[in-house]
Protein backbone atom coordinates (compact mmCIF):
# COMPACT_ATOMS: atom_id res chain seq x y z
CA UNK A 1 0.00 0.00 0.00
CA UNK A 2 3.08 2.06 -1.29
CA UNK A 3 0.21 5.30 -2.29
CA UNK A 4 -2.15 4.79 0.95
CA UNK A 5 -1.98 8.49 1.75
CA UNK A 6 -1.31 10.19 -1.54
CA UNK A 7 -4.74 11.25 -2.06
CA UNK A 8 -4.84 12.60 1.51
CA UNK A 9 -2.04 14.95 0.66
CA UNK A 10 -3.04 16.27 -2.66
CA UNK A 11 -6.31 17.43 -0.64
CA UNK A 12 -4.25 18.89 1.63
CA UNK A 13 -2.53 20.98 -1.22
CA UNK A 14 -5.96 22.20 -2.64
CA UNK A 15 -7.28 22.72 0.86
CA UNK A 16 -4.37 24.68 1.81
CA UNK A 17 -4.60 26.74 -1.12
CA UNK A 18 -8.13 27.49 -0.81
CA UNK A 19 -7.77 28.42 2.59
CA UNK A 20 -4.76 30.98 1.63
CA UNK A 21 -7.33 32.84 -0.59
CA UNK A 22 -9.86 33.04 2.37
CA UNK A 23 -6.83 34.52 4.65
CA UNK A 24 -5.40 37.12 1.61
CA UNK A 25 -9.41 38.65 1.10
CA UNK A 26 -9.78 38.71 4.56
CA UNK A 27 -6.28 41.09 4.75
CA UNK A 28 -8.34 43.59 2.65
CA UNK A 29 -10.87 44.10 5.49
CA UNK A 30 -10.85 45.03 8.55
CA UNK A 31 -9.62 42.96 10.50
CA UNK A 32 -10.81 42.16 14.68
CA UNK A 33 -8.58 41.44 16.59
CA UNK A 34 -8.82 39.27 20.25
CA UNK A 35 -6.31 37.85 22.83
CA UNK A 36 -6.20 34.24 23.87
CA UNK A 37 -3.53 33.23 26.19
CA UNK A 38 -2.11 36.66 27.44
CA UNK A 39 -2.30 40.36 25.67
CA UNK A 40 -0.08 39.67 22.55
CA UNK A 41 -1.24 36.11 21.65
CA UNK A 42 -3.46 37.39 19.36
CA UNK A 43 -6.26 35.60 17.28
CA UNK A 44 -8.82 36.69 14.76
CA UNK A 45 -12.48 35.41 13.13
CA UNK A 46 -10.26 33.90 10.32
CA UNK A 47 -8.09 32.18 12.15
CA UNK A 48 -11.04 30.49 13.63
CA UNK A 49 -13.18 30.82 9.85
CA UNK A 50 -10.11 29.08 8.28
CA UNK A 51 -9.49 26.40 10.16
CA UNK A 52 -13.59 25.54 10.19
CA UNK A 53 -13.05 25.28 6.32
CA UNK A 54 -9.83 23.35 6.43
CA UNK A 55 -11.54 20.87 8.95
CA UNK A 56 -14.90 20.94 7.44
CA UNK A 57 -13.82 19.85 4.19
CA UNK A 58 -11.34 16.89 5.54
CA UNK A 59 -14.52 15.66 7.52
CA UNK A 60 -16.45 15.78 4.11
CA UNK A 61 -13.51 14.39 2.58
CA UNK A 62 -12.21 11.47 4.68
CA UNK A 63 -15.49 10.89 6.57
CA UNK A 64 -16.21 11.82 10.25
CA UNK A 65 -15.02 8.92 12.16
CA UNK A 66 -11.84 7.96 10.79
CA UNK A 67 -9.40 10.82 11.29
CA UNK A 68 -8.61 12.55 14.43
CA UNK A 69 -8.12 16.77 14.17
CA UNK A 70 -5.19 19.02 16.56
CA UNK A 71 -6.12 22.49 15.37
CA UNK A 72 -4.56 25.28 17.06
CA UNK A 73 -8.61 27.13 17.53
CA UNK A 74 -10.11 23.76 18.65
CA UNK A 75 -7.12 23.85 21.02
CA UNK A 76 -7.67 26.99 22.58
CA UNK A 77 -11.45 26.32 22.40
CA UNK A 78 -10.85 23.03 25.07
CA UNK A 79 -10.72 20.29 22.68
CA UNK A 80 -7.23 17.96 23.77
CA UNK A 81 -4.10 17.95 21.77
CA UNK A 82 -3.15 14.14 21.79
CA UNK A 83 -1.57 12.04 19.15
CA UNK A 84 -2.71 8.80 19.11
CA UNK A 85 -1.73 5.98 16.27
CA UNK A 86 -5.37 6.98 14.52
CA UNK A 87 -4.90 9.18 10.95
CA UNK A 88 -4.49 12.03 12.74
CA UNK A 89 -4.37 16.11 10.95
CA UNK A 90 -2.48 18.74 13.02
CA UNK A 91 -3.79 22.24 11.53
CA UNK A 92 -2.38 25.41 12.31
CA UNK A 93 -4.90 27.66 10.27
CA UNK A 94 -2.37 31.46 10.27
CA UNK A 95 0.75 30.77 11.49
CA UNK A 96 1.76 34.19 11.66
CA UNK A 97 -1.36 35.49 12.90
CA UNK A 98 0.60 38.62 14.76
CA UNK A 99 1.97 39.11 11.44
CA UNK A 100 -1.69 38.96 9.98
CA UNK A 101 -3.16 41.53 11.85
CA UNK A 102 -0.38 43.93 11.20
CA UNK A 103 0.12 43.35 7.92
CA UNK A 104 3.56 41.83 7.91
CA UNK A 105 4.32 40.19 4.48
CA UNK A 106 4.62 35.92 5.86
CA UNK A 107 2.07 34.30 6.53
CA UNK A 108 1.08 30.80 6.04
CA UNK A 109 -1.31 27.81 6.30
CA UNK A 110 0.28 24.70 7.81
CA UNK A 111 -1.32 21.02 7.86
CA UNK A 112 0.31 17.76 8.84
CA UNK A 113 -0.93 14.07 8.16
CA UNK A 114 0.37 11.68 10.78
CA UNK A 115 -0.50 8.21 11.05
CA UNK A 116 0.93 5.93 14.34
CA UNK A 117 2.20 9.09 15.88
CA UNK A 118 4.52 9.37 12.37
CA UNK A 119 4.37 12.15 10.10
CA UNK A 120 3.81 11.03 6.52
CA UNK A 121 3.42 14.65 5.05
CA UNK A 122 3.39 18.53 5.21
CA UNK A 123 1.86 20.88 3.70
CA UNK A 124 2.61 24.94 4.28
CA UNK A 125 1.08 27.38 1.83
CA UNK A 126 3.13 30.71 2.77
CA UNK A 127 -0.41 32.68 0.83
CA UNK A 128 1.07 36.46 1.07
CA UNK A 129 3.96 35.15 -1.28
CA UNK A 130 2.08 32.63 -2.66
CA UNK A 131 4.49 29.68 -2.19
CA UNK A 132 3.56 26.39 -1.79
CA UNK A 133 5.94 23.94 0.15
CA UNK A 134 4.96 20.34 0.34
CA UNK A 135 6.85 17.19 1.38
CA UNK A 136 5.75 13.44 1.22
CA UNK A 137 7.94 11.00 4.19
CA UNK A 138 10.56 9.25 1.66
CA UNK A 139 9.69 11.87 -1.54
CA UNK A 140 11.33 14.67 -1.34
CA UNK A 141 10.28 18.55 -0.55
CA UNK A 142 8.89 21.13 -2.93
CA UNK A 143 8.43 24.59 -3.43
CA UNK A 144 5.62 24.96 -6.32
CA UNK A 145 6.69 21.35 -7.64
CA UNK A 146 10.50 22.23 -7.69
CA UNK A 147 12.76 20.38 -5.85
CA UNK A 148 14.56 21.98 -2.73
CA UNK A 149 17.29 21.38 -0.65
CA UNK A 150 18.69 22.76 2.77
CA UNK A 151 22.21 24.69 2.56
CA UNK A 152 25.26 22.69 2.12
CA UNK A 153 26.77 25.58 4.86
CA UNK A 154 29.13 23.56 7.69
CA UNK A 155 30.78 26.75 8.80
CA UNK A 156 28.99 28.36 11.51
CA UNK A 157 30.11 31.43 10.76
CA UNK A 158 28.87 31.60 7.44
CA UNK A 159 25.35 30.71 8.41
CA UNK A 160 22.01 32.70 9.12
CA UNK A 161 20.36 31.48 12.12
CA UNK A 162 16.03 32.29 12.70
CA UNK A 163 15.00 32.49 15.75
CA UNK A 164 12.04 33.86 17.15
CA UNK A 165 10.69 35.14 20.76
CA UNK A 166 7.09 33.90 20.69
CA UNK A 167 4.34 35.32 23.17
CA UNK A 168 5.23 34.75 26.24
CA UNK A 169 6.97 38.02 28.20
CA UNK A 170 7.76 36.03 31.56
CA UNK A 171 11.14 38.67 31.79
CA UNK A 172 13.24 35.37 33.11
CA UNK A 173 12.35 33.80 30.06
CA UNK A 174 12.49 36.66 27.56
CA UNK A 175 16.06 37.10 29.24
CA UNK A 176 17.04 33.50 28.25
CA UNK A 177 15.86 33.55 25.02
CA UNK A 178 17.81 37.42 24.08
CA UNK A 179 21.08 36.04 25.90
CA UNK A 180 20.76 33.01 23.66
CA UNK A 181 20.46 35.31 20.59
CA UNK A 182 23.66 37.36 21.61
CA UNK A 183 25.85 34.50 22.00
CA UNK A 184 24.61 32.90 18.78
CA UNK A 185 25.24 36.47 16.79
CA UNK A 186 28.58 36.81 18.68
CA UNK A 187 29.75 33.19 17.21
CA UNK A 188 29.82 35.44 15.09
CA UNK A 189 27.24 34.30 12.27
CA UNK A 190 26.00 36.49 9.40
CA UNK A 191 22.76 37.25 10.66
CA UNK A 192 20.19 36.48 13.02
CA UNK A 193 16.17 36.62 11.38
CA UNK A 194 12.95 35.67 12.43
CA UNK A 195 9.59 36.10 9.76
CA UNK A 196 7.32 35.78 13.04
CA UNK A 197 6.03 32.21 11.48
CA UNK A 198 7.76 28.65 12.60
CA UNK A 199 5.98 27.67 9.39
CA UNK A 200 7.77 29.79 6.58
CA UNK A 201 11.12 29.84 9.43
CA UNK A 202 11.15 25.73 8.25
CA UNK A 203 10.82 26.20 4.92
CA UNK A 204 13.40 28.96 4.72
CA UNK A 205 15.71 26.07 6.56
CA UNK A 206 14.59 23.81 3.79
CA UNK A 207 14.78 25.69 0.76
CA UNK A 208 18.20 26.64 2.22
CA UNK A 209 17.87 30.17 2.42
CA UNK A 210 19.14 29.84 6.33
CA UNK A 211 20.69 27.16 7.89
CA UNK A 212 18.91 26.99 11.28
CA UNK A 213 15.46 28.10 13.29
CA UNK A 214 14.99 27.11 16.44
CA UNK A 215 12.47 27.96 19.09
CA UNK A 216 11.47 27.34 22.39
CA UNK A 217 7.58 27.79 23.16
CA UNK A 218 5.91 26.74 19.95
CA UNK A 219 3.42 24.46 19.53
CA UNK A 220 2.79 21.14 17.74
CA UNK A 221 1.01 22.57 14.99
CA UNK A 222 3.80 25.45 14.43
CA UNK A 223 6.24 22.69 13.49
CA UNK A 224 4.61 19.53 12.45
CA UNK A 225 4.16 20.07 8.54
CA UNK A 226 7.79 22.07 9.06
CA UNK A 227 9.35 19.08 10.14
CA UNK A 228 8.06 16.54 7.04
CA UNK A 229 9.52 19.76 4.93
CA UNK A 230 12.65 20.03 6.41
CA UNK A 231 13.31 16.65 7.16
CA UNK A 232 12.80 15.63 3.63
CA UNK A 233 14.82 18.81 1.96
CA UNK A 234 17.75 16.71 4.09
CA UNK A 235 17.54 18.37 6.91
CA UNK A 236 17.75 17.47 10.66
CA UNK A 237 15.74 17.94 13.53
CA UNK A 238 16.00 17.59 16.97
CA UNK A 239 15.57 18.97 20.86
CA UNK A 240 17.30 21.84 21.26
CA UNK A 241 19.08 19.90 24.38
CA UNK A 242 20.70 17.65 21.49
CA UNK A 243 18.00 15.02 21.87
CA UNK A 244 15.49 13.54 19.68
CA UNK A 245 12.95 15.53 18.31
CA UNK A 246 9.48 15.44 20.08
CA UNK A 247 6.77 17.32 18.20
CA UNK A 248 4.74 17.83 21.70
CA UNK A 249 7.75 18.82 23.84
CA UNK A 250 7.06 22.83 22.60
CA UNK A 251 10.86 23.29 21.77
CA UNK A 252 13.05 22.31 18.62
CA UNK A 253 15.87 23.01 16.34
CA UNK A 254 15.80 22.35 12.63
CA UNK A 255 18.80 22.28 10.68
CA UNK A 256 20.55 21.97 7.12
CA UNK A 257 23.08 19.55 9.12
CA UNK A 258 24.40 17.88 12.35
CA UNK A 259 27.49 19.98 12.40
CA UNK A 260 25.04 23.87 12.54
CA UNK A 261 22.65 21.93 14.89
CA UNK A 262 25.40 21.08 17.10
CA UNK A 263 27.17 24.25 17.24
CA UNK A 264 24.01 26.44 18.09
CA UNK A 265 22.32 23.54 20.27
CA UNK A 266 25.45 24.91 22.58
CA UNK A 267 24.60 27.86 22.94
CA UNK A 268 20.51 28.03 23.88
CA UNK A 269 19.83 28.28 27.29
CA UNK A 270 16.64 26.22 28.04
CA UNK A 271 13.47 27.58 29.56
CA UNK A 272 10.31 25.19 30.06
CA UNK A 273 7.21 25.22 28.77
CA UNK A 274 4.18 23.08 29.20
CA UNK A 275 3.98 20.33 26.79
CA UNK A 276 1.28 20.14 24.01
CA UNK A 277 0.07 16.95 25.51
CA UNK A 278 0.22 17.84 29.40
CA UNK A 279 -3.02 16.47 31.13
CA UNK A 280 -5.43 20.06 31.18
CA UNK A 281 -5.42 21.52 34.94
CA UNK A 282 -8.83 21.95 36.31
CA UNK A 283 -9.60 25.20 37.40
O1 LIG B 1 0.76 32.83 14.68
P1 LIG B 1 0.67 31.61 15.47
O2 LIG B 1 -0.06 30.49 14.78
O3 LIG B 1 0.11 31.83 16.85
O4 LIG B 1 2.14 30.99 15.65
C1 LIG B 1 3.31 31.71 16.04
C2 LIG B 1 3.43 31.68 17.53
O5 LIG B 1 2.32 32.25 18.13
C3 LIG B 1 4.65 32.48 17.98
O6 LIG B 1 4.77 32.28 19.34
C4 LIG B 1 5.92 31.96 17.33
O7 LIG B 1 7.01 32.74 17.69
C5 LIG B 1 5.78 31.92 15.87
O8 LIG B 1 6.96 31.35 15.36
C6 LIG B 1 4.58 31.04 15.56
O9 LIG B 1 4.59 30.64 14.28
MG1 LIG C 1 1.29 28.99 14.59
Amino acid sequence: MADQWQEAYDFAVQVARAAGAVIRKAGECEIKVQTKSCTVDLVTQTDERVEKIIIGSLKEQFGEGTHCFIGEESVAKGEPCILTDKPTWIIDPVDGTTNFVHGFPFVAVSIAFAVNKELEFGVIYSCLEDKMYKARKGRGAFCDDEPIQVSDVKDIHKSIIISEHGTDRDKQKVKKIFSTMQKILCIPVHGLRGSGTAATNMCLVASGATEAFFEIGIHCWDIAAGAVIVKEAGGVLLDVDGGPFDLMSRRMISANNMVIAERIIKEIEIFDSVRDDAPIQKK
